[in-house]
Parts: C-alpha cells; structure tokens; sequence
C-alpha cells in the first residue's frame, strides 16, 4: 500500500502545489477551478476522470455550473500519499 507522507517531504512536496490547500481532517489537499461556463469545466472533468482512472487514483470533487472543487487524499492510506501530489500535478496541467 502506498504510505502516508511525512515530515520534510511532504512540507518540501506541498510548497511546490503552493495553490492547493491543505486540510486535517480528513489529511487532504483541495483546490477550486474556474472555468468561462458549464461545458468547460465538464470537459475538464472529463479529462482528469481518463487520467484519475489510469492511476487508479480517484479525487473527492464537486461541481456547480462553472465551478469544480477537487480533494484529494488517499482513503486506503487514511491521508496524503505521493499518488495524491501525483495526481494534483496532473490536474494542474489539465487546468491550463
Ligand atoms: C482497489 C483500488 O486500487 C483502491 O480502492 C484505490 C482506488 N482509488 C483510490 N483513490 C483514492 N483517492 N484513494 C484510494 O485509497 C483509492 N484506492
């Protein structure tokens, strides 16, 4: 299983994903997207489902029109794991 980040590597890791926020219960990092309408951030949504699938890592998320709140943290580990910044990368890219 993959293992909880601790200490020094994950402070080092989570000031790199400076626009995500981290939370504590449960240990997660959220992030909030914006898109011009509806048809937007579903595509964007489309696209980080195909790559959420091929990592088999899946985020926490919701959306409202234009809007897509996204958390991630890794449920089998009970908290934040390198699939997580993984996947956090992944959507910063797919973001642009
Ligand atoms: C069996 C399968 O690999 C696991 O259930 C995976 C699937 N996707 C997952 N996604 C997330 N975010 N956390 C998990 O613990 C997780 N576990």
């Amino acid at each position: 299983m993959t293992e909880k980040l601790m200490d020094e590597a994950r402070a080092m890791i989570l000031r790199d994903l400076h626009e995500w926020t981290v939370l504590h219960d449960p240990d997660a990092i959220t992030r909030s997207f914006s898109f011009a309408n509806f048809a937007e951030a579903f595509s964007f949504m489309t696209r980080v489902a195909f790559h959420a699938e091929a990592l088999d890592h899946h985020p926490d998320w919701s959306n409202s029109y234009n809007r897509v709140v996204i958390t991630l943290t890794t449920h089998d580990a009970g908290g934040l794991t390198e699939k997580d910044i993984e996947l956090a990368k992944l959507i910063d890219m797919l973001a642009v």
